[in-house]
């Protein structure tokens, strides 16, 4: 769906972006993560054709960028991290502007807003004035602005910043609701720990650099080496503890009250054979659960800071 090759831009001197390259697989969410001035929203302005690489090459749908920006656009749909907003424009009529920017006919316009209103949980608001609505709000009105002409590829820069955990927690459903219409998703965020819930794959960047990318699960076995697997069993727990010390995948075998926590550093094949071998040996295993990883503890760990 997106491919990017050796994509770089520079701002006199500075390297915002620098040879950077990537792909994303339809239907998945890609989650860019850096600290401030890494690139992220640079990286995003290229992609969404509104800022011209200095080298490299963005192809959407096997479609190059830049030379087929008109087509490109009606393919993709980019939330900006700061947006401006109409003081005169009531909610449906700021849709109606974008709508009709975006081509969309006066015949199916009424429709369409009808639904993502809906889909953004803002229908109960399409009288009032832009102006008057609370952030969380305006940043998912502005979420249904980049929707209104039906693009498949959406690039949304740091879609939940600002906004409180009820809302962040509300644009974080409304983005599940959009993968499962197919959609696909890049998107940038200081809250780590929600892309990894959110995102198939994600990209840390530092510096203009992609310093590690890839699925959530392997990036953090990558670095980790190690995944945390909480076991439990209704009974025969010792016999349990007994088996998993003898197994040389497992570094540490932790038990409490109500699991037994495992630290393994084998593949996914392993971990089905490890099962197998508790369930073999009569152990009734109720669960096996990987915990999943910290991100705010990869992206530490991968990036070095700034330290000026
Ligand atoms: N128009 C510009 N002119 C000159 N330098 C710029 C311009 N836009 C961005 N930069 C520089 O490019 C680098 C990358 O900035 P960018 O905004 O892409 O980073 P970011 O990862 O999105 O950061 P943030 O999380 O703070 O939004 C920074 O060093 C920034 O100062």
């Amino acid at each position: 769906m997106l491919r990017i090759e050796n994509l770089t831009k520079k701002y006199g001197n500075i390297k915002a972006v620098d040879n950077l390259s990537f792909q994303v697989k339809e239907g998945e969410i890609f989650g860019l993560v850096g600290p401030n001035g890494a690139g992220k929203t640079t990286t995003f302005k290229m992609i969404a054709t509104l800022l011209k690489p200095t080298s490299g090459r963005i192809y959407i749908d096997d479609i190059e960028v830049s030379n087929n920006l008109k087509e490109v656009r009606t393919k993709i749909g980019y939330m900006p991290d700061f947006f401006g907003v109409y003081d005169n424009l009531k909610v449906e009529e700021y849709l109606e502007f974008y709508g009709d920017i975006g081509g969309v006919s006066k015949k199916e316009i009424k429709d369409i807003i009808e639904d993502l209103l809906h889909l953004v949980n803002l229908t109960h608001k399409k009288g009032e004035y832009v102006d008057s609505l609370s952030r969380g709000m305006k940043q998912r009105l502005c979420l249904a602005r980049s929707l209104i002409h039906n693009p498949k590829l959406l690039i949304l820069d740091e879609p939940a910043s600002g906004l409180d955990p009820r809302a962040r927690i509300q644009m974080k459903e409304i983005l599940r609701e959009l993968k499962s219409m197919g959609k696909t998703i890049i998107i940038s965020s200081h809250i780590l720990p929600e892309l990894s819930e959110l995102c198939t794959s994600i990209g840390i960047m530092e510096k203009g650099k992609l310093v590690i990318s890839g699925p959530v699960d392997k990036i953090m076995r990558k670095i980790n080496k190690t995944n945390i697997i909480r076991i439990r069993v209704l009974d025969l727990k010792k016999k349990a503890i007994k088996l998993l010390k003898e197994e040389p995948n497992i570094d540490s075998v932790y038990e409490n009250d109500r699991f037994i926590e495992i630290s393994f550093n084998g593949e996914e094949d392993q971990m089905v054979q490890l099962i197998k071998k508790l369930i073999n040996n009569g152990i009734p295993v109720v669960s096996f659960n990987p915990v999943d990883g910290n991100l705010e503890e990869i992206f530490m760990k991968v990036t070095k800071g700034d330290e000026e």
